[in-house]
């Protein structure tokens, strides 16, 4: 037996959700260029979790339910009340709040086809009030209600906010959400299916997932590349600190990616969001600066830039904090984590591959005294 580092062109699974073929990403055939241009994150969950597109009554169904679905128990409120509360990373509420929120749905244990799709509309629509209600009452502040007449995007901008989105914001929020929805078979969505793949339950599937894309080399780069940008500070200081890094080996986050060669389709509109947002707000620097690196680690490495680098400015212009970026990934991924542990549940088969052992031969066991 031979393994492939990092399970690297394993294909592991078939899917009918999403295609990343010669650096063209598709959800269910549908061109990602055509539906950050177009859709609403609504039509895209019901993309990802029914394989076509929703009809007007359908989508109107599907909006409906994900608002009168929103509200979460106030024993969840509490719990985020009992943390050390400045301490706690905002994904690690975010997975612990998704656990709990099984404890309080009856069907939790329910497995059938029906129970698990009313859960994920269960969980798509709470897991951005538990985002939004954390981020308040960390601050002291009290959590805002969803506004049933809103969409997905501009309810979860108003409850973190507690005023009215702009258009321009809220187009900016449902463009991100609708390109992080689903990604074929990223590390979190892997191990979702993994998860449920032993006939575990959906809420179990979810929390596996979010603390798989919580770290750095995956969903938690944003945060990461943020971090990057406010360190540097201004587009003067971009090329001594981009070349350093690079000749002492550091990876640069938000650049690479285990698929696309060429480039992240996403990229490329969440940069010319970037665009848009740092000249409205007058913060033009955050966006120099992010082409600067671009240009030196492009020109240099050959790696462009993935979905996260860019999404970083996006976000800090939408006045998000910055420990938020990685669970509003969360939030929208959570479409496709769905979308996949459906799938996963209605084709299963034990995910075991095998390990191929690089230990010692046979040793014989000697007893304490005598070793
Ligand atoms: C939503 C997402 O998850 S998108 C990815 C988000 N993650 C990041 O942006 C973190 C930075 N990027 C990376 O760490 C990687 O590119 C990954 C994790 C995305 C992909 O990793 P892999 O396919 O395993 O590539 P791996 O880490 O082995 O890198 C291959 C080579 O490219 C280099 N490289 C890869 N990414 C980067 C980077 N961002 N900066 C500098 N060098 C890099 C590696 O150092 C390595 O060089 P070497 O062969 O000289 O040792
Ligand atoms: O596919 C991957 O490996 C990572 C990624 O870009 C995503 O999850 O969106």
């Amino acid at each position: 037996m031979t393994s492939a580092k990092g399970l690297e062109g394993v294909v592991a699974t078939q899917s009918a959700i999403s295609s990343i073929i010669d650096d063209t990403l598709t959800y269910v055939g549908y061109n990602i260029d055509d539906l950050a241009d177009n859709a609403s994150f609504e039509e895209v969950v019901y993309l990802l979790w029914h394989q076509r597109l929703p009809k007007e009554d359908e989508l109107a169904e599907l909006k409906q339910q994900l608002a009168d679905d929103m509200a979460i128990p106030q024993e969840v409120l509490d719990h985020f009340k009992t943390y050390p509360i400045t301490k706690v990373h905002p994904m690690a509420a975010l997975r612990t709040a998704v656990s709990m929120l099984g404890l309080f749905d009856e069907e939790a244990e329910e497995m059938n086809p029906e129970a698990n799709y009313r859960k994920a509309i269960r969980i798509q629509a709470k897991i951005s009030t538990i985002v939004t209600a954390f981020a308040r009452i960390r601050k002291g502040e009290e959590p805002v209600a969803p506004k049933s007449d809103l969409s997905y995007a501009a309810n979860f901008l108003y409850m973190l906010s507690g005023t009215m989105p702009e258009d321009i914001e809220v187009e900016a929020f449902n463009k991100a959400l609708v390109l992080h929805a689903d990604h074929e078979l990223n590390a979190s969505t892997f191990t979702a299916r993994v998860a449920v793949a032993t006939l575990s339950d959906v809420y179990s599937g979810i929390t596996a997932a979010i603390g798989a894309l919580k770290g750095p080399l995956h969903g938690g780069a944003n945060e990461q590349v943020m971090k990057m940008l406010t360190e540097i500070g201004s587009v003067d200081k971009v090329d001594e600190v981009i070349n350093e890094k690079l000749a002492n080996k550091e990876k640069i986050m938000g650049f690479g990616h285990r698929v696309y060669r060429q480039g992240d389709p996403r990229a490329k509109h969440l940069r010319d969001m970037s665009q848009k947002l740092t000249k409205i707000r007058n913060e033009e620097k955050w966006y120099e600066m992010s082409i600067r690196i671009e240009e030196i680690v492009t020109g240099q490495k050959d790696l462009p830039p993935n979905v996260d680098f860019y999404s970083a400015s996006v976000y800090h212009s939408l006045n998000i904090e910055h420990d938020l970026f990685t669970p509003i990934f969360a939030v929208s991924r959570t479409s496709g984590w769905l979308a996949h542990i459906l799938e996963q549940y209605s084709n299963n088969r034990l995910i075991r591959p095998r390990a191929e052992y690089i230990g010692p031969g046979m040793q014989k066991y000697v007893p304490v005294s005598e070793r």
